[in-house]
């Protein structure tokens, strides 16, 4: 019995350490895996992508794997018959839970895209029966704008495959509870076994060690999703991952980052290595510049007890912003296999320096009035220090010292409480020597360089700046966008980034998720600076509420020649 436990067994912990950049399937799951990495069910999800490549533009590209089957191949078929997914969200009466993860759930079920016998399960420590858990959830439920058929229907299937169980994080017993109502459910068939930890970080490894020992799956798999933050530094992080891989082995370990699900991130790869006319330009030899900006039109406001514990740096720049860096940058993987761009991604980040002080400057909001309404400062919140002086916003910039990028300033720019919501990644490239042209610009030539912008969020869109001769009988030229809409081109609902995610790890596919030497290269390069930074007290510049953030950021940028490109679009 004791290979099927969460427990990674010496052999296996080995195994993964001698060769972290192989797979290694635990050795638990070798026996009854239903489905492993490219197993039938991603295949099937491949094939079926294909057959149906006609009715894409009404569905966001996933199988019915409720309807009628008529697509299954026999093999699929018997596993999915014979198998159940039980999904357990950790932390369900959380805000996390209820915005995203549930809804994504439903989501998936909605499309098709959950398999046929599955059940979910709500676990906190609040006491709610099945039906509160249901009522509770079913307020965030939405279906599809463009696929709004049998909606009511469907969301009565899914919230009763939903159930509750209430326990405490640390209590084995509890676990041990939550086991039996598992099993009831899965009625002896191989099963297959979700947790998500939406929980906060200092209970992950009670929960890992309760759900381990008490409540994984005795012939089939174990994951666990674990929510950022995953630790504040790099020995935090270090022995948060000790800690996980006491319980768990590598493999069954998927850490989130959701910008990783993101539409346009996932496209990063394709417009990259799919088109000829992006992938020869990409490196010093064309690039000026490269600009990874984050900014929120809202403070803190319910989560500051959370953020000041971490601050704009570790919430968004040392991973979200660092995640699209390294996909950004890396060289082409040798596959499309999840630990062939992992590589390639801790290549990257191992390639770059760390960040140093003198490349940072960090803001933070205070109160304003406008309009006749008053916005709070950070510090005004009642869960944040009077003296605090965690940053809100932060600029940085980075460079990576390899052959395609040295030199190449990496900018970073994440705030909250600015005037707009957005996240998106401008490369700016050369000027064009001995522009024929140069007389004609209305402009300085030097801001008549071309731009591609590839915009994350919100009004999802790719578009490349160019100049362009202004129609007439003269010749002035004018700089304009060849433009990739979104929700022009593709008029259907994207996916929220936790569908991805959820599907992928249902799927056993980690090319989303962070592999442990990728976690430990992105604090390596953020820790220096971040102890620095608290040791030095370093007193952040404020700036009001609403605004374009601190203007040390237009210095930081000055010094390395550069000029925003959000800032000169507003
Ligand atoms: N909310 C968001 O938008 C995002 C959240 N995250 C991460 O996701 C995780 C969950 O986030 P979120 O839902 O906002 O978190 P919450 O603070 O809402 O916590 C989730 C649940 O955990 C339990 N809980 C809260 N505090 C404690 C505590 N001190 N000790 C024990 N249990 C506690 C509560 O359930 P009960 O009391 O019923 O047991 C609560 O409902 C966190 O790690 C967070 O950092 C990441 C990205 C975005
Ligand atoms: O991880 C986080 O992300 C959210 C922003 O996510 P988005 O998908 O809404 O852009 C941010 O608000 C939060 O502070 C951070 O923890």
């Amino acid at each position: 019995m004791a290979t099927h436990t969460m427990i990674a067994h010496s052999s296996s912990s080995a195994l993964a350490a001698s060769s972290p950049l192989k797979e290694t399937l635990p050795l638990f799951t070798t026996r009854s895996l239903t489905f492993p990495r490219k197993s039938s069910f991603s295949r099937f999800r491949l094939r079926f992508f294909v057959e149906k490549l006609s009715q894409l533009d009404s569905s966001n590209g996933c199988a019915s794997l409720q309807d009628s089957g008529e697509h299954l191949t026999e093999e699929h078929d018997t596993k999915e018959e014979s198998s159940t997914l039980s999904i357990t969200v950790v932390g369900a009466s959380g805000d996390l839970a209820k915005k995203k993860i549930f809804p994504a759930l439903f989501a998936l079920f909605y499309e098709g895209c959950l398999p046929q016998d599955f059940s979910v399960f709500g676990y906190a420590r609040t006491k709610l029966t099945h039906e509160e858990l249901r009522v509770m959830i079913s307020r965030t439920l939405t279906c599809r704008i463009d696929q709004r058929e049998n909606c009511v229907d469907k969301m009565d299937q899914f919230l009763k495959r939903c159930f509750y169980h209430s326990g405490q994080y640390n209590s084995e017993d509890d676990f041990a509870e939550l086991n039996t109502k598992l099993k009831e459910k899965e009625e002896g068939k191989l099963s297959n076994r979700l947790y998500y930890l939406s929980i906060p970080p200092n209970i992950f490894v009670d929960v890992v060690r309760c759900a381990s020992l008490r409540a994984s799956s005795v012939n089939g798999w174990t994951r666990v999703i674990v929510e950022k933050p995953f630790g504040r530094d790099s020995e935090s992080s270090g022995e948060l991952t000790r800690c996980l891989k006491q319980y768990l082995t590598e493999e069954q370990i998927f850490r989130i980052d959701h910008y990783l699900g993101k539409e346009l991130v996932e496209n990063l790869s394709v417009l990259r290595f799919s088109n000829l006319v992006f992938e020869p330009l990409w490196s010093r030899n064309y690039i000026r510049n490269v600009q990874l900006i984050f900014s929120e039109d809202f403070g803190t406001e319910g989560r500051g007890g959370y953020f000041d514990q971490y601050g704009i740096i570790r919430d968004i720049m040392q991973n979200h912003l660092l995640q699209i860096l390294a996909l950004f940058a890396m060289e082409t993987p040798v596959s499309l296999d999840a630990e062939d761009i992992r590589s390639e991604k801790v290549k990257v980040l191992r390639s770059m320096k760390p960040l140093l002080l003198q490349d940072m400057i960090v803001g933070q909001y205070k109160g304003h009035s406008k309009g006749g309404k008053a916005y709070p400062g950070y510090t005004n919140d009642p869960t944040v220090p009077k003296n605090s002086l965690t940053p809100t916003f932060a600029a940085a910039a980075m460079f990576i010292n390899n052959a395609r990028w040295d030199g190449v300033p990496f900018l970073m720019k994440a705030g909250k409480a600015l005037h707009t919501r957005g996240a998106e990644i401008r490369v700016q490239f050369r000027h064009v020597p001995g522009n024929l042209y140069k007389k004609n610009f209305a402009t300085d030539l030097d801001k008549a360089t071309n731009e591609l912008v590839i915009r994350v969020q919100p009004d999802e869109g790719i578009y490349l700046r160019i100049n362009n001769k202004v129609p007439g009988l003269g010749m002035r030229l004018d700089r304009s966008d060849l433009n990739l809409l979104y929700r022009s081109r593709y008029p259907r609902e994207i996916p929220d980034a936790y569908e991805r995610l959820l599907l992928d790890a249902i799927e056993g596919e980690r090319r989303l998720f962070i592999r442990s030497d990728e976690l430990d290269a992105a604090w390596d390069l953020f820790t220096p600076a971040l102890k620095e930074l608290e040791q030095k007290k370093i007193v952040p510049e404020l700036y009001p509420y609403g605004s374009r953030g601190p203007v040390g950021a237009h210095y930081l940028a000055s010094k390395y020649n550069v000029r925003w490109g959000d800032l000169e679009d507003a």
